[in-house]
């Protein structure tokens, strides 16, 4: 408290020596200062509403529930949710940004209980809340985790014993539905089970869900060993753990896969979970761990299989993190479609590769990996941003079918229900 209030006398004094003034408040009469430089401070009547705030040249400062927060003056007058600023029917705003002086400041300023009230040069007044500006600011959302996880490893995830849901359950209740959702998001794969093992069947629980998204391979697919692709996927060969579509500027978001026939041996499917592993390079080597999250790279789709002509390219680095509070939301991890590395010097990539070792190490651990076999009736979601897919060699007739989902439609869905997502 005693540092604070000290760095603002300095820029309080800084001010001053610029000749900038700052409208200071006037000390309210009940509240008795220890400190005289305390006077630049707004303090509420009520102290168990124990805020304090303060006008400075060029922001708005806050102290409430023991947070501080700093706010911009544009951004206030931005987020004005006035009748004339913001439709509160569509959840739009009809302010035009443009026409605010981007110098602006709030001629008054004032707080009624819970409400702080600012009148701006032209006589409009915007009203927030206390709670509203907490729960909005830059200091309350970089504490604030977007998706809840429980990241796993084999046995962690065997441990938890996250049940099936029941495909009449899931298709007919929003219980059965939101406890779907709820595990999907806290562990990225969940499955449905009793599914009648059809394309149609499979079809109809992915739309309970979601739009399906429809990609070069098809809305739903169907697949076997037969090469009628140009891709890996389509032979009897085992595939390293990857996530797919690396090669789409936005990789698919959600990855169903339904075994409708298996007669033969192998073909079972590995599942890590991909950050933990990113979480693991995290703790024992940060800086790899941001070198992963900076460098772009490109992962491409070359196709030349009869009618299949396809050449797609998305750009991105392995691990992304939203700037302001570091969580991870999604891996970009695919050893077989990485393309030609050449947006980034040979020093940095030298570096990179150590990073990408050094994951690879954590994804590849056998303790990470869980092995399932899909069986018909069994319907396997897979978050493909987070975790990473993979299946053993096989012998004999296999068919799959499956499609990917739009992340936003999930997303959605889950939040509808109540989810936080
Ligand atoms: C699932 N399905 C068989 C349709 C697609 C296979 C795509 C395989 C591609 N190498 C990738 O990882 O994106
Ligand atoms: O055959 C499998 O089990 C999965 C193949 C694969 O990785 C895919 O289709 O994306
Ligand atoms: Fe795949």
């Amino acid at each position: 408290m005693w540092c604070h209030r000290l760095s603002h006398l300095q820029s309080r004094l800084q001010d001053l020596l610029r000749g900038r003034v700052t409208r200071w408040a006037l000390q309210q009469s009940n509240f008795k200062s220890l400190f005289p430089l305390a006077i630049y401070w707004h303090h509420t009547a009520s102290k168990s509403l124990n805020c304090v705030w303060q006008q400075h040249e060029d922001h708005f400062e806050l102290q409430y529930a023991n947070n501080v927060m700093r706010f911009d003056y544009v951004w206030l007058r931005d987020h004005c949710r006035s009748a004339s600023c913001y439709n509160s029917k569509t959840h739009q705003r009809s302010l035009d940004t443009a026409s605010v002086d981007l110098c602006i400041q709030p001629q008054t300023i004032h707080l009624d209980e819970t409400t702080l009230f600012f009148t701006w040069p032209d006589g409009h007044v915007t009203r927030y809340d206390l709670d509203w500006l907490m729960k909005n600011s830059y200091e309350g959302q970089k504490q604030k985790v977007i998706q809840p996880r429980i990241l796993w490893n084999a046995e962690i995830y065997q441990q938890a014993q996250v049940p099936a849901v029941d495909f009449q359950t899931f298709l007919e209740t929003k219980e059965g539905l939101k406890n779907f959702l709820q595990n999907f998001l806290l562990y990225g794969i969940a499955f449905v089970e009793n599914v009648p093992p059809t394309q149609k069947h499979t079809e109809k629980l992915a739309e309970r869900i979601s739009l399906i998204r429809e990609t070069i391979y098809g809305r739903m697919w169907f697949f076997t060993s037969d090469f009628s692709r140009g891709d890996t996927a389509y032979t009897k060969l085992a595939l390293d753990r990857h996530t797919d579509t690396t090669y789409f500027q936005e990789p698919c978001g959600i990855q169903v896969f339904h075994c409708l026939k298996h007669e033969g041996t192998g073909g079972r499917t590995l599942l890590v979970d991909g950050f933990y592993a990113a979480e693991q390079v995290l703790q024992k080597a940060p800086e790899e761990f941001e070198l992963l999250s900076k460098v772009p790279l490109k992962h491409e789709y070359i196709e030349n299989v009869g009618e299949c002509q396809n050449h797609m390219i998305g750009v991105g680095p392995v691990l992304n993190i939203y700037p302001w509070n570091k969580e991870l939301y999604l891996i970009r991890y695919n050893n077989y479609d990485r393309a030609v590395i050449n947006t980034v010097p040979y020093d940095v990539v030298h570096r990179w590769y150590t990073a990408h070792r050094t994951l690879t190490r954590e994804l590849r651990r056998p303790e990470n990996e869980f092995w399932v076999k899909l069986k018909p009736g069994k319907v396997l979601f897979i978050d493909n941003w987070r975790v990473l897919h993979g299946r053993e060699s096989f012998t004999g007739y296999r068919q799959l079918c499956g499609c990917y989902l739009t992340r936003d439609d999930v997303l959605n869905t889950a939040r509808l229900l109540g989810l936080q997502a």
